[in-house]
């Protein structure tokens, strides 16, 4: 479990984390989100003791990275898969972080395999493309078997089969009673994976909820309605209190009522229906909303000053 307390992180005049706090929870999957340049891999870096925060703290099972005994049996981390030494071999990568973490040298070969990797194990590094690098990633993150994992943008450069596993891959460890946290920025993954999610903007927190709530508060399902009759149909609808806009060619959007009702409604007045379909929003139209509302939010905020 990771606490993150008051967290602020600057860079010259740049805060590129302010004062953020929240934590992320054992047995679930919290997802990491925030438009370029929000804070997230610096959160995640400060998480790790890779930066030195200019205030607050970040606490790993209560304490902060530096006191951990040996950190990578606690939590594991996946930053920069790029960031390995190019002239190692990909085991030879693997059981160098063994050795100087005390981890037994067998749980390399066993990593191997789990990240599909085994194969490639005496290639050199170096020469990996970005899916595999990032796989590799993964299993040094995992090497020390922790209760948390932190994943900065892990299926960046992964084929569909790649995005799948780490989507299984997650779920699982949680499932396991660990913590996740994952940042990404596809969205339609995020909302496979996430149970939870964190979005920062601007180095700030502007939501901290659980993945269902964000893309139902943040988005309209409406009732599509297509028929040759729209006036009569959004007459009904509207005696019923049911708020109906115009759609696209004609079609009607009826927020706040269901496709049964629609069509019985339809039905008793003799309307016919061409098409009558619920519609949600996914997450990325939620996401899109929401930051565009904190961008407009913080532009006048910054105005006013
Ligand atoms: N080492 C650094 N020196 C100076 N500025 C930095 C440094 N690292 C990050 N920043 C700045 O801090 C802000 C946050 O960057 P960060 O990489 O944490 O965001 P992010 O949410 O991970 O972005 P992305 O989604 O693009 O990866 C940005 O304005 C970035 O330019």
């Amino acid at each position: 479990m990771i606490e993150v307390r008051e967290l602020t992180k600057r860079y010259g005049k740049v805060r590129a984390v302010d004062g953020l706090s929240f934590r992320v929870e054992p047995g679930r999957v919290t997802g990491f989100l925030g438009p370029n340049g929000a804070g997230k891999s610096t959160a995640i870096r400060a998480m790790v003791g890779l930066d030195r925060p200019t205030s607050g703290e970040v606490l790993v099972d209560g304490k902060r990275y530096e006191d951990l005994p040996r950190p990578l049996t606690t939590v594991g981390a996946l930053l920069d898969a790029r960031a390995v030494h190019g002239g190692r071999s990909v085991r030879g990568h693997l059981a160098g972080l063994a050795r100087s973490n005390r981890l037994p040298a067998r749980r390399v070969d066993e990593l191997l395999e789990t990240v599909g990797l085994a194969s490639v194990a005496d290639k050199r590094a170096k020469g990996l493309s970005l899916g595999m690098s990032q796989r590799l990633g993964i299993a040094a993150a995992l090497l020390g078997d922790p209760q948390t994992l932190l994943l900065d943008e892990p299926v960046n450069g992964l084929d569909p089969e790649g995005v799948k596993w780490v989507r299984d891959l997650v779920k699982r460890v949680a499932g396991e009673g660990r913590a996740v946290l994952i940042s990404s920025h596809l969205m339609s993954e995020m909302a496979l994976t996430a149970d939870h999610l964190i979005v920062i903007g601007r180095g700030r927190l502007l939501a901290d909820t659980p993945a269902h709530d964000f893309i139902t508060g943040n988005s309209r399902s409406y009732v599509l309605i297509r028929t040759p009759e729209p006036e009569r149909m959004r007459d009904l609808l509207a005696a019923r209190g049911v708020q109906v806009d115009h759609g696209p060619d004609g079609s009607l959007e009826a927020v706040g009522t269901d496709q049964k009702t629609v069509g019985t409604l339809a039905a008793e007045s003799r309307i016919a229906l061409y098409e009558v379909t619920t519609t949600t929003a996914s997450l990325e139209d939620a996401f899109m909303q929401f930051t565009a509302d904190s961008v407009e939010y913080r532009a006048e905020q910054g105005a006013a000053r």
